[in-house]
């Protein structure tokens, strides 16, 4: 059985049928890619694993625990972490500001923004803090302002703002959008890194097909919101289902 087992899952917004005898197994410590045309449920699929949708029919196991019914933040604390399409990060705080806000939450249960303030007597966390940003390669920009940095190290920076949470499954919606190459590229350096070091299992919706066959162990294509095909990479490249799905889309 893997760390996630999304069965039969189903989803209807008014008259359409978003997602549909939805099937999937994510086997622990690999990187599976969710990948389909535009529509196709990839981020349907995601808020139906973090809370944010509720399916219609079906289940949703995580290491052995239904997360249907709990919130968002009940979920996180089971385990799963999620990096945005947009970062989400707090521009107005400092990059060092912004890693203590998961340890915050992380040690109390909360939220708590203002506690930065007071950051620097808990001394415990900052070394914390400083040991990731180590890990991702931001050790030099721990004073930066986030608003002023890349693209590429504000994803750089909520990843690790997720990787601190200790997750056992990181959820990632489109990890290189609108990134330069030279970005994508260290994107796709920090997360293979990621996956030596870490015992963590993965999970990405991701168009730019470099980043996919970079990354997944297994992909799974969504079309029309229904797994079509699940296989190796290898299998799925030139597969003729996906090539189909995909030159639909074109015509
Ligand atoms: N909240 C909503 N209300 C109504 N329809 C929705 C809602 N969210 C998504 N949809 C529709 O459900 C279908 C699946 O959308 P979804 O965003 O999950 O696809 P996707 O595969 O992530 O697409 P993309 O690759 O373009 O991001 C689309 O037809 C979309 O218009």
């Amino acid at each position: 059985m893997g760390i996630l087992e999304v069965k039969d899952v189903g989803k209807r917004f008014g008259g359409l049928q978003a997602l549909s005898d939805v099937n999937l197994s994510v086997a622990e410590n690999t990187c599976h890619a969710i990948i389909g045309p535009n529509g196709a449920g990839k981020s349907t699929l995601l808020n139906c694993l973090v809370g944010k949708l509720i399916p219609d029919t079906g289940s949703v196991l995580f290491d052995g625990q239904s997360v249907l019914g709990r919130s968002p933040h009940e979920i996180n604390q089971l385990g799963i972490s999620r990096v945005f399409q947009t970062p989400e990060i707090f521009g107005d705080l400092t990059v060092m500001e912004n890693m203590m806000i998961p340890l915050f939450a992380k040690r109390d249960g909360a939220y708590r923004l203002h506690a930065v303030k007071g950051m620097w007597s808990e001394r415990a966390l900052v070394e914390e803090a400083e040991r990731m940003l180590d890990e991702v390669n931001m050790a030099d920009k721990r004073n930066m302002h986030s608003a002023s940095m890349s693209r590429g190290d504000k994803r750089r920076l909520e990843m690790a703002m997720c990787l601190v949470q200790d997750p056992k499954l990181l959820l990632l919606d489109e990890p290189t959008a609108g990134m330069a190459r030279a970005d994508t590229n260290n994107t796709i350096d920090l997360l293979k890194e990621i996956k030596e070091k870490r015992d963590i299992t993965i999970a990405i919706i991701e168009h730019d097909m470099h980043v996919v066959f970079s990354l997944a162990d297994r992909i799974t294509v969504l079309a029309q919101g229904t797994p079509l095909v699940e296989d190796l990479p290898e299998k799925i490249k030139g597969h003729p289902k996906v090539r189909e799905a995909y030159l639909g889309e074109a015509a």
